[in-house]
């Protein structure tokens, strides 16, 4: 039996984690949920999975909830919920589902309390890439990946020499904006940019999807994860989220690893590893006819792209504040303050405002993440 931690229990990824352990009650035992303010569903989980412990961020709802729930799961409210989660003793696997660099802390934590960690939060990897790496090496982790694309990476690398791999190749829906002329793309609405195409998950990736962040963002995800330096990671956009993503070897084979878009596949395959299991999906078949196209990216209609290359080949805090000065206008714009190509002006007018660069450290990148978050909001008003 493998026991589970789910940090970001009520959202996309949290409650489609959720599906996959109904689906194999005797694989999987939920130890531990959090999530940020959501009363309701919170309350389901706890009745329904019975975890040992459960809790809420936001201080009214978890007192909210606190009155509401009367029960044997121990109730935890505040930031150390997420601690609590990421660390309690009767789980193996952490899932980090929260969206944002909310991830980074509990993430080392689990990380020091080795645990295994299902990494869903992209930004962690991003913001914290060296700190994350390093220590997962000095208390034996292993991070496995549940974004799609990098679980994809993940099971074409598998059995590979790593010396036989020239580079990878990840693919991108191109989002809902892929085919808009380029004059209108700056003036898009948010309701425009939150009508994915192909994928259905909460609002802040969704943005990102369409204006490119996420793709910059999961450039420099694998880049961490499977120590590919930036001239061999690859972007091609392929509407139909299909083929996950791809491997290009040395002989000039690739490989790809293909299925409908459905993240409960990629979060099993974190779940149960090296295992794989049956799930009960809406299989891709090839009985009728199916069309995959693939393009090359748009790099000067959605500019994000071309950037995270930059701040990734950069290295040092480049990364963190790119994420964490696109986390506040993504949010910005969602509020209706800015417009849609404002999101790429304010993260290079922060990038543009950094100053010299501190030793990596958890203590520097809460620094730095706190400081393009401020610049980024002074931008903004
Ligand atoms: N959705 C998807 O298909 C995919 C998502 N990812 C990544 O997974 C992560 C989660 O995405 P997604 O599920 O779409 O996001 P959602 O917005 O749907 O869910 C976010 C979850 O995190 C909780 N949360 C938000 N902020 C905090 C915080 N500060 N502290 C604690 N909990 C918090 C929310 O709680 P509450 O509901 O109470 O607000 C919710 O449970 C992101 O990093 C995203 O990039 C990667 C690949 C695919
Ligand atoms: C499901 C998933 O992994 C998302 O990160 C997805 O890739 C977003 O789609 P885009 O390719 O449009 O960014
Ligand atoms: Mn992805």
């Amino acid at each position: 039996m493998k026991t589970l931690s789910i940090l970001g229990s009520t959202g996309s990824i949290g409650t489609q984690t959720l599906d996959v352990v109904r689906q194999h009650p005797d694989l999987f035992s939920v130890k531990a949920l959090v999530a940020y303010h959501n009363v309701d569903i919170l309350e389901a989980q706890i009745k329904e999975f019975q975890p040992e412990m459960a809790g809420l961020v936001d201080e009214t709802a978890f007192f909210e909830l606190k009155k509401r729930y009367n029960g044997p799961t121990q109730l935890i409210g505040g930031r150390e919920a997420l601690i609590a989660a990421a660390t309690w003793s009767s789980s193996h696997l952490v899932v980090t589902a929260v969206v944002g660099a909310a991830g980074i802390e509990p993430t080392v934590e689990a990380i020091k309390a080795r645990k295994t960690i299902g990494l869903a939060n992209k930004e962690t990897l991003v913001a914290g890439g060296p700190l994350i790496t390093s220590l997962c090496k000095e208390y034996g982790v292993q991070l496995l990946p549940i974004d799609s694309e990098h679980s994809a990476i993940f099971q074409c690398l598998e059995g590979q020499q790593r010396d036989n791999v020239d580079s990878l190749l990840i693919t991108a829906s191109g989002g809902p904006l892929r085919t808009w002329p380029s004059e209108k793309i700056a003036t898009a609405t948010a309701a425009d940019c939150l009508r994915h195409p192909t994928w259905n998950m909460g609002n802040k990736i969704t943005i990102d999807s369409a204006s490119l962040f996420n793709k910059g963002l999961e450039v420099i995800e694998a880049h961490w994860l499977f120590d590919f330096d930036f001239d061999h990671i690859k972007v091609t956009v392929h509407p139909q989220s299909i083929v996950h993503s791809m491997i290009m070897m040395k002989d000039g084979a690739i490989l790809a690893q293909l299925g409908n878009p459905d993240m409960r596949e990629p979060i099993q395959y974190a779940l149960t590893y090296p295992a794989r299991k049956p799930l009960k999906m809406d299989t891709l078949t090839f009985e009728d006819a199916l069309q995959l196209e693939f393009f090359p990216p748009r790099y000067d209609d959605f500019p994000a792209l071309k950037l995270a290359f930059e701040v990734g080949r950069a290295g040092g805090f480049k990364p963190a504040v790119f994420n964490a000065a696109n986390e506040e206008a993504v949010y910005a714009f969602l509020d209706g303050k800015i417009q849609f190509g404002d999101i790429y002006k304010t993260v290079v007018s922060v990038l543009e405002k950094m100053e010299t660069e501190p030793t990596f450290t958890l203590a520097h990148l809460q620094e730095i993440d706190a400081w393009a978050r401020e610049t980024a909001r002074a931008l903004i008003k």
